[in-house]
């Protein structure tokens, strides 16, 4: 027993504990420590593999069932109870798989760029690249911000290396575990190595924490134009653009995925991007390819193992492939990455049906309806269950159930507020936008499919509502589509071919489907919207993920 214990003391005292490592430490460590698990792709960024879980893991996500955050808890279809004992042993578990690891990093650093609701965020884990991921993810802290850091709000431990106890109550046999504790202020992960774990377990704890100070967390990018009342934000699940569309050569961007919405204006969650890299290419999408960068940490990519380029369509590993990079490796990226109100507000659905149009206006009750319902497909690859196969349809509230805490309506009726609030000040009120950048012409899967709307389509669409021209347009020419009441425009825009491009039954009629099949499908479509909205009413609403 003595001896057991000296030596484990021995041990703890050969760790090696590093606190705000940097990319360079961090890349070293990781290509030294980890060298079957990591490697250095051509362009100096890290390239890190998570091993057995390549996406997040919805179902193995557990909110600690304790008083009082359990009374707020939208328990059912997203938030899983875990008994608060549960939560004890899978910490001390977590925290002892560290304790015996040769190097443990710390992170301490900001989640919130507005700093009267900022949260100081501890990570504790023993991977390198998990280390290096939150600290391009999460904002860092000056010098003299972390000489006084002091106590954490909140603490992630991330010990994904170590399997979760299957026999813990409330965890149904899995060796995956993602716990967040409201009252310990501590998440603790097992069992995943994804680091995509980490970033949004930080956003589900905002989507708790800000609410209840009556700010909006929204799942949503966000970018500036020339003048700072030009800010627009971009909802969207997974793979419906955020990223992607928000990196535009000409506006500052404010942030990829994460913000919160205050009476003051808009605000970043976070301090870097976390871009999907599959199909990757400089010419389609030259920000964030040359973000690419020592400093960056390149997810389940392939490379040649001579030259180490990346080979940015191999789907080998996963569909999910990923790269992590701090905010200002996009050219005119704004910090602190804080903004006025929305001027704009573009929902992005990737629609699997083919049948909702390119884009369209929104009125006032039209976009709460389309903000509850959150129709838009699951691209593969993201979630574990979820790897392989076309997208598929799915009502997501408010673009983002994965990561709700409190009921969806809450988050609808701060939307309203906000929304509300920007028209008595007198102002135009905030234009909101759906934007399908999913397919159009036919469906996405099935023996015959219609096609993704190219990616230069979608960006003539959002240049077009940022210069104003598509307002202009449709205030001057269009109508309104059969069913579901949206306002398209019928005359085209600069960079948009000619008007019919705007009209999905033109594109279902181009593809050789006759009217009845377009119809049809449209029809099943509303018919899933209006079970979606009885579902909204009596709180059911929203799968897993
Ligand atoms: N029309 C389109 N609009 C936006 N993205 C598109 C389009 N067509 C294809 N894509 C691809 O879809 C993916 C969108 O992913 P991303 O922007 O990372 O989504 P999100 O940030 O919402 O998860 C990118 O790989 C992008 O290249
Ligand atoms: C990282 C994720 O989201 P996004 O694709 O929206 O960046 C995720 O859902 O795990
Ligand atoms: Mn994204």
């Amino acid at each position: 027993m003595k001896l057991a214990g000296t030596l484990r003391q021995q041990q703890q005292q050969q760790q090696q504990r590093i606190v705000n490592a940097g990319a360079a430490q961090c890349t070293i460590n990781a290509l030294r420590r980890e060298a079957a698990r990591s490697s250095l792709a051509q362009s100096g960024a890290l390239v890190a593999y998570s091993g057995a879980k390549t996406g997040r893991s919805p179902t193995d996500k557990r909110i600690v069932a304790e008083m009082p955050s359990m009374k707020r808890v939208w328990w059912g279809p997203v938030n899983t109870p875990l008994p608060p004992s549960s939560f004890e042993s899978a910490l001390s578990r977590a925290r002892s798989f560290l304790s015996r690891q040769p190097v443990q990093y710390f992170v301490d650093a900001y989640a919130g760029a507005d700093a009267r609701y900022r949260l100081k965020v501890r990570i504790e884990c023993s991977r390198a690249y998990h280390a290096l991921f939150m600290q391009n993810m999460l904002i860092t802290p000056t010098a003299d911000q972390l000489a006084t850091f002091g106590d954490p709000d909140f603490t992630i431990v991330n010990a994904g290396e170590c399997p979760a106890d299957t026999s813990l109550a409330g965890v149904n046999g899995s060796s995956t575990l993602i716990a967040i504790s409201f009252e310990r202020k501590a998440a603790v992960i097992l069992g995943t190595e994804y680091a995509g774990e980490m970033k949004k377990g930080v956003f589900t704890i905002m989507h708790y924490l800000m609410p209840l100070r009556n700010v909006l967390s929204l799942h949503a990018a966000a970018n500036e134009g020339s003048t700072e009342d030009d800010v627009t934000l971009f909802f969207g699940l997974s793979g419906t653009g955020k990223t992607t569309l928000s990196a535009d050569a000409n506006r500052k961007l404010i942030g990829d995925d994460e913000h919160c919405w205050s009476k003051d204006g808009i605000f970043n969650i976070e301090g870097g991007c976390y871009a999907k890299a599959i199909d990757l290419s400089a010419e389609k999408e030259p920000e964030i390819y040359n973000a690419i960068r020592f400093g960056a940490i390149l997810e389940n990519v392939e490379m040649d193992p001579v030259t180490h380029a990346v080979d940015f369509s191999s789907r080998a590993i996963t569909e999910n492939t990923r790269v992590c990079y701090p905010l200002d490796f996009i050219p005119n990226s704004k910090s602190p990455s804080v903004a006025k109100h929305p001027k704009n507000i573009i929902f992005l659905t990737c629609d699997a049906y083919g049948v909702l149009p390119p884009v369209s206006l929104l009125s006032p009750d039209q976009a709460m309806y389309h903000f509850l319902a959150g129709y838009t497909s699951k691209v593969a690859g993201t979630e574990q269950g979820n790897l392989r196969g076309a997208p598929t349809a799915t009502f997501s509230p408010c673009f983002g159930a994965p990561f709700l805490v409190h009921p969806p309506s809450l988050y609808a009726d701060l939307l309203k507020q906000r929304l509300d609030e920007r028209k008595t000040d007198g102002g135009p009120g905030v234009r909101c936008w759906l934007v399908n950048t999913g397919w159009m012409g036919g469906p996405a899967g099935g023996e015959r499919t219609g096609k993704r709307i190219p990616l230069q389509y979608s960006r003539s669409i959002v240049d077009a509502i940022h210069s104003g021209e598509l307002l202009k347009t449709i205030e001057q020419e269009s109508c309104v589509t059969p069913f579901f009441n949206l306002r398209i425009p019928t005359k085209a825009v600069t960079g948009i071919p000619a008007a019919d491009f705007f009209d999905p039954a033109s594109a279902w009629k181009a593809e050789g489907f006759s009217e009845e099949v377009y119809t049809a499908a449209l029809r099943q479509l509303l018919d899933r919207f209006e079970s979606v909205r009885k579902d909204v009413l009596n709180g059911t609403v929203g799968t897993v993920g």
